[in-house]
């Protein structure tokens, strides 16, 4: 085995059920030591996915390999790895320490290594101290922690966690998902993470795999998602708020790069990306809006607006912006900022000429349509 053979092969993998819905033709190469991140919306596939890892669901067709060995009809104890699960799975009876040493104990481990083991998990865990608390005199973050120091213990390579955050509040989901990634990456092992969350697979992972009705849409580092989204759902899903999709019907024809078919054309904007000015007398390059809200954030202001025969947009201005509903606003932004995506199936565009690129050295969008004293 070479140091480039991926520690996970998954190779055109299928596993459907009566129905139809499932995952279909799955191929993916996960390097060893990445913390690889399975996202999308419900019912995509992705709970599938780690179970087919984990052996807990036979695929139908196809292939998996862990570490170069072939799994694919290996039991779930055999593969060499551990799994963390939103509900924590504790036993309620048993003291934290019990629970994290339970399953060393059933494989007869030697006293002297089990106590070994269970004094590093509670070192990297920060459970020092709570060895003998029931799993109710614990919060919830606390009782995450006891499911990832009896994952670590283990001392598997690979750690399979399926959306184990999702009984936490907001603040210790942000905490916990720190301590998740710290660990990873301290321990070098291979983490597969299952979440719906666009956040929390943007902030954790070195590789997103996005999936959409059990097929990838798009895998690669959170930035390549962010700024290159593959298709119009990828642009979508990632990104909050997100990204404006519309018909490039709906705009100026000047607006749309030469060379593409504007009746099967989508248009797609970051918030970030958007100028927005509330001077509509000046012949802007762009296109007119309405105001319908704001939207407050402290460090940030949203605006929404309503563009005709579109779904409108949101601009993202830094500080506090006061615009009344019912403004009229321009808004412009880059010719590079814009995306492009077929309006049929959804692909990424990436067009060779663009009129507006062509145009931008003399334009200076931006400094036009600066927003005057709002
Ligand atoms: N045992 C099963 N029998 C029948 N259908 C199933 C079974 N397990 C999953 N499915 C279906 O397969 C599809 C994928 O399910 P999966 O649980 O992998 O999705 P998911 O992306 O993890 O969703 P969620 O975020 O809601 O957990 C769904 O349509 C689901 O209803």
């Amino acid at each position: 085995m070479t140091a480039q053979t991926p520690f996970i092969q998954i190779k055109s993998v299928s596993r459907v059920f009566n129905g139809g819905n499932g995952v279909h033709d799955l191929s993916i190469d996960i390097p060893r030591g990445s913390f690889v991140v399975l996202l999308g919306p419900s019912g995509c596939g992705k709970s599938t996915t780690l179970r087919l890892i984990a052996g807990l669901e036979t695929a139908d067709q196809g292939m998996i390999a862990i570490d170069g060995k072939d799994v694919t009809n290996v039991p779930p104890s055999k593969r060499g790895l551990s799994m963390v699960f939103q509900s924590y799975a504790l036993f309620p009876h048993l003291s934290v320490a019990e629970n994290i040493i339970f399953g060393l104990k059933v494989r007869k481990t030697s006293k002297d290594e089990i106590k070994t083991r269970l004094t590093e998990a509670l070192n990297v865990t920060g459970l020092q101290g709570y060895e003998e608390r029931k799993p109710a005199e614990l919060s919830g973050g606390q009782r995450q922690r006891v499911a990832l120091a009896r994952a670590i213990v283990a001392g598997h390579p690979l750690c399979l966690m399926d959306e184990p955050l999702s009984n936490l509040d907001a603040k210790l989901r942000h905490s916990v998902r720190k301590d998740i990634r710290d660990l990873q990456q301290r321990l070098g092992i291979t983490v597969v993470y299952v979440t719906h969350d666009q956040t929390e697979a943007m902030s954790m992972a070195d590789i997103v795999i996005l999936m959409k009705d059990g097929r990838i849409e798009q895998a690669g580092h959170p930035a390549d998602l962010y700024l290159k989204p593959a298709t119009a759902f990828a642009a979508g899903f990632v990104g909050s708020p997100p990204m404006a999709l519309m018909p490039a019907s709906a705009l100026p024809r000047e607006v749309v790069p030469a060379g593409l078919d504007v009746s099967r054309l989508t248009f797609g904007i970051r918030p970030e990306d958007l100028a927005l000015t509330t001077d509509t007398t000046t012949k802007a390059w762009g296109i007119t809006a309405t105001v319908n809200g704001s939207e407050f954030l402290g460090a940030e202001t949203f605006i929404s607006v309503a563009i005709p025969g579109t779904e409108g947009a949101t601009a993202r201005l830094p500080g506090r912006v006061h615009i009344a509903p019912g403004t009229q606003v321009s808004l412009s932004w880059a010719g590079a900022a814009a995306h492009w995506f077929d309006g049929e199936d959804g692909r990424r565009l990436a067009p060779t000429t663009s009129r507006q690129s062509a145009r931008e050295p003399n334009t200076s969008i931006e400094t036009d349509t600066a927003i005057p004293s709002l």
